[in-house]
C-alpha cells in the first residue's frame, strides 16, 4: 500500500514537476499513465527513494520513504526507464549481483537467477554478453530481476517502451505473472487497459482522473466515438480530425455520411479531458 499526502517535488530551476497529489495505491498492478513530462517518472522516483519530495509525504507499506529509506529499499524493486544491462556481463551475471546486492549468498542468488531467466525465456541466452541481446530481451533481464527481488513492490517505469509488438505481449505476461503488487508508468493507454486493476491518469504534475478501467469508462456507458475529416455539429477537434460522441444507436447515421465509428477505449477519457497522448 502506498500512500501519498500532497506529494509536491519543485526542481532546482524552479520545475513543478508535482502538484500537491494526494493517492492511496493498493494491491495488484497499478498503471500511472501520462504524456511526456507529465510527472511519471520524478513520481516514482520518489517512491523508490531516489529522489526526494520538496514537500509533502510518501509512505510504503507504512515505511517513510524519506526518513525510512532503508526499510523502504528492502521491501521494494526499482526498475527505472534508463535501464540497460552492463553489455560485458551475461544476464546470469547481472542478476546474480543484483541479488546478492539485496543480501542473498552467492549459492542463493545464482539459483534464483537461473530459476527467474529461465521463467522469462533468457534460459539460451543466460550465458551471452548482455551486448548480443536484442532490445526485448534486454528488457526481460530486468523482468528477471524483479521476478527474483521476491519484494513486496515492483516498480517498473516504462517496461515496454520500444519493444514490438510480439516482445510487448510477452512482457506484459511476465508482469502479470510477477506475485508483487506492481506500480508501473506507461505512455500506452492498452497497456494501462490490459494489465491494471487501477489507473492513474497524469498531467503536467496532477491527477487528472484515477480509478479502475470501469470506472473511468462509466461516463461513456452507451456511447460510441465518432471520427470526421470534416467539422460537426457539437465536434472537437483532436489532431487534425473532429470528433463527437453519441448514442450507439445513431453509429448507422454517421457511418452513413461516411465518418468512423469506434467504439471507447482509455483513449476517450483523455480525449474528454483534452489531453492527447503521442502514438
Ligand atoms: N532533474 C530535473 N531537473 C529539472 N526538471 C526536471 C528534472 N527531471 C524532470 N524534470 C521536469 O519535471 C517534469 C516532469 O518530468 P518527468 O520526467 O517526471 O515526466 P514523465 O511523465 O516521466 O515524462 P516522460 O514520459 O517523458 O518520461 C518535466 O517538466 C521535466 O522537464
Amino acid at each position: 500500500m502506498i500512500e501519498t499526502r500532497s506529494l509536491t517535488k519543485v526542481y532546482k530551476n524552479g520545475n513543478n514537476a508535482l502538484k500537491d497529489i494526494s493517492l492511496d495505491i493498493g494491491s495488484g498492478i497499478t498503471s500511472v499513465i501520462g504524456r511526456n513530462g507529465a510527472g511519471k517518472t520524478t513520481m516514482m522516483r520518489i517512491f523508490s527513494t531516489q529522489l526526494r519530495p520538496t514537500s509533502g509525504s510518501v509512505t510504503i507499506n507504512g515505511y517513510d520513504v524519506v526518513k525510512e529509506s532503508n526499510k523502504v529499499r528492502k521491501i521494494i524493486c526499482s526498475i527505472p526507464q534508463e535501464a540497460s544491462p552492463i553489455g560485458v556481463l551475461t544476464p546470469l551475471e547481472q542478476v546474480k549481483m543484483y541479488l546478492v546486492a539485496r543480501g542473498l549468498s552467492i549459492s542463493s542468488a545464482d539459483r534464483e537467477a537461473r530459476i527467474a531467466l529461465s521463467s522469462v525465456g533468457l534460459e539460451e541466452s543466460m550465458k551471452a554478453p548482455a551486448d548480443t541481446l536484442s532490445g526485448g530481451m534486454k528488457r526481460k533481464v530486468f523482468v528477471a530481476m524483479a521476478l527474483s527481488a521476491n519484494a513486496d513492490i515492483v516498480f517498473l517505469d516504462e517496461p515496454t517502451t520500444g519493444l514490438d509488438p510480439m516482445s510487448r505481449l510477452e512482457v506484459w505476461s511476465l508482469i502479470r505473472n510477477l506475485r508483487s503488487d506492481i506500480v508501473l508508468t506507461t505512455h500506452y493507454m492498452e497497456e494501462a487497459a490490459s494489465l491494471s486493476k487501477y489507473i492513474i491518469m497524469v498531467d503536467h504534475g496532477t491527477v487528472i482522473k484515477e480509478g479502475t478501467l470501469k470506472e473511468l469508462l462509466s461516463e461513456f456507458d452507451g456511447l460510441i466515438r465518432v471520427e470526421s475529416r470534416q467539422p460537426l455539429p457539437d465536434s472537437s477537434p483532436v489532431g487534425g480530425i473532429y470528433i463527437k460522441y453519441v448514442n450507439a444507436s445513431e453509429a448507422n447515421e454517421y457511418i452513413s455520411m461516411g465518418c468512423d465509428v469506434k467504439n471507447i477505449t482509455l483513449d476517450d477519457v483523455f480525449i474528454k479531458e483534452r489531453i492527447y497522448l503521442e502514438p
